[in-house]
């Protein structure tokens, strides 16, 4: 069950805020290794890797044009048409976040403007080491054919019988996602970081990820190839007041406590009651649901702290930055106004979190670990450059050019203001 604290003074908030994960020290260590190997031998260290993680025996890492063919007809007509829905909500969603940019003239004759233009070589990694997660494709294949990325290259697990989920294939037929690898975990990030003759080195890599996948994006990094965040277990944060019904909030937190049982929860209340009665909720929704153990060692990691007011819950909800944050408080409006650090905002009793995870538009890819004080969640612009231009005609260069000149001289760079110079007098003849 929760771990109960009672009006904490300030100075243990620091403390409070840290979540239960591995030390990075360790992780790193063993991912040093694997990126090492797979640098080495390529598509060996990816079979290997893939025994000893997954417990799978593979001899082909893609999936095969007869898999991908056959996934339709092993999905219910149901789940098609939900993917199909969700498809569109988050494809409205994201298309909303185009922008037009017009050229803007500095001063006369000097014009600059920007333009967006797509990353060529994109990695997409959608975990499956517990559940096969075909929402996480939408939430990144949606953005990367919106902003044009030329070449898309996916990377899941295998299960346990070297298949891949039929719902994952259908998905991305529907996206046009057709190079899709058969590898998980930090051999997968290694693997879209080096390349390899099966899978191609990526430019930047998207997706969520246990503890392995997150602490491998990092090291990608360090080799030059851009990642969208850290995007590790998942988390949810709930404010609860005494008009908060206590079944729904018990809901929510089980369903981020499901993911795995390095996620954490955190209940925030201002009334005993409600903690009370939430934790009645728990035991009684835990008791049937199907991942029952991963909920079960989810909660001994996770929070209820009792508060003395809603801005108190909001400070300390600044303070924890969570991925997700559930206001199911009655001045919800009110308190979403002061929400500095959160990865996606849930309002009012009728927007459970799940909405958002699966269909109503926005994405569910997002920073976790307190990340969220510094980053965004995935959207459109992760799958960009914005690239500036500009162009002076010589009317704009003899407006601005002494400027730079005077500019150039005082920082010691000659060189910079001859570029600038040499042009003037070549006007100063015309
Ligand atoms: N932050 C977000 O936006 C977001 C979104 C969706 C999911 N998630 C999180 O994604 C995670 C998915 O985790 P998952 O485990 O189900 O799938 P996963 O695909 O992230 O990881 C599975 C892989 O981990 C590797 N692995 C397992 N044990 C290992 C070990 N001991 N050493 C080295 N590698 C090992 C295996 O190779 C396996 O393929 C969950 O933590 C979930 O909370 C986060
Ligand atoms: N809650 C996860 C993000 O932290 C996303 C997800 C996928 N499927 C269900 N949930
Ligand atoms: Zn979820």
């Amino acid at each position: 069950m929760l771990k109960k604290v009672k009006y904490p003074d300030r100075g243990s908030w620091p403390n409070l805020v840290k979540r239960p994960v591995q030390d990075y020290e360790t992780l790193e260590a063993q991912i040093k290794s694997v990126f090492e190997q797979v640098r080495l031998t390529g598509d060996e260290a990816l079979l290997q890797f893939t025994a000893q993680f997954d417990k799978v025996e593979l001899t082909k890492l893609l999936v095969t044009p007869e898999e991908f063919n056959a996934a339709s007809s092993l999905i219910a007509e149901n789940l098609k048409k939900a993917i199909q829905q969700a498809y569109q909500n988050i494809k409205t969603f994201h298309e909303a976040q185009q922008e037009e940019f017009t050229p803007v003239e500095t001063m006369p004759g000097v014009t600059c403007w920007r333009k967006s233009v797509a990353i060529e070589k994109v990695g997409l990694y959608i975990p499956g080491g517990t559940a096969p997660l075909f929402s996480t494709l939408l939430m990144l294949g949606v953005p990367a054919k919106l902003a044009g990325c030329q070449q898309i290259v996916l990377c899941t697990p295998p299960a346990k019988d070297g298949s891949v989920h039929p719902a994952i294939l259908f998905t991305a037929s529907l996206l046009g996602i057709d190079t899709i690898v058969k590898v998980g975990g930090s051999q997968a990030i290694a693997a879209l970081t080096f390349g390899t003759s099966t899978v191609p080195a990526v430019s930047k890599i998207f997706g969520p990820g246990n503890q392995y996948v997150t602490v491998a994006k990092q090291m990608a990094g360090k080799y030059g190839v851009a990642i969208d965040m850290p995007a590790g277990p998942s988390e949810v944060l709930v404010m609860a007041d005494e008009t908060t019904d206590p079944t729904f909030v018990a809901a929510d937190l089980l369903s981020q406590a499901e993911h795995g049982t390095d996620s954490q929860v955190v209940l925030l209340t201002t009334s005993e009651q409600t903690l009370q009665a939430v934790e009645q909720a728990l035991e009684d929704q835990a008791a049937y649901l199907s991942r029952q153990t991963i909920v079960t060692k989810t909660l001994n990691n996770s929070l209820g702290i009792i508060l003395s007011s809603t801005a108190e819950m909001l400070e300390f909800s600044n303070l924890y930055a969570p991925e997700h944050l559930i206001l199911s408080v009655k001045n919800y409006e009110q308190v979403a106004v002061g929400v500095i650090n959160a990865g996606s905002v849930f309002l009012g009793p009728y927007s459970p979190e799940s909405v958002g995870d699966y269909a109503s538009g926005t994405n569910h890819t997002l920073p976790t670990n307190g990340y969220a004080r510094a980053y965004s969640g995935v959207s459109l612009d992760s799958f960009v450059k914005k690239i500036t231009f500009q162009h002076l005609t010589s009317q704009g260069l003899q407006q601005i050019g002494p400027h730079v000149e005077v500019l150039a001289a005082a920082e010691g760079l000659d060189a910079h203001q001859q570029a600038v110079s040499i042009r003037l007098k070549s006007l100063a003849h015309v």
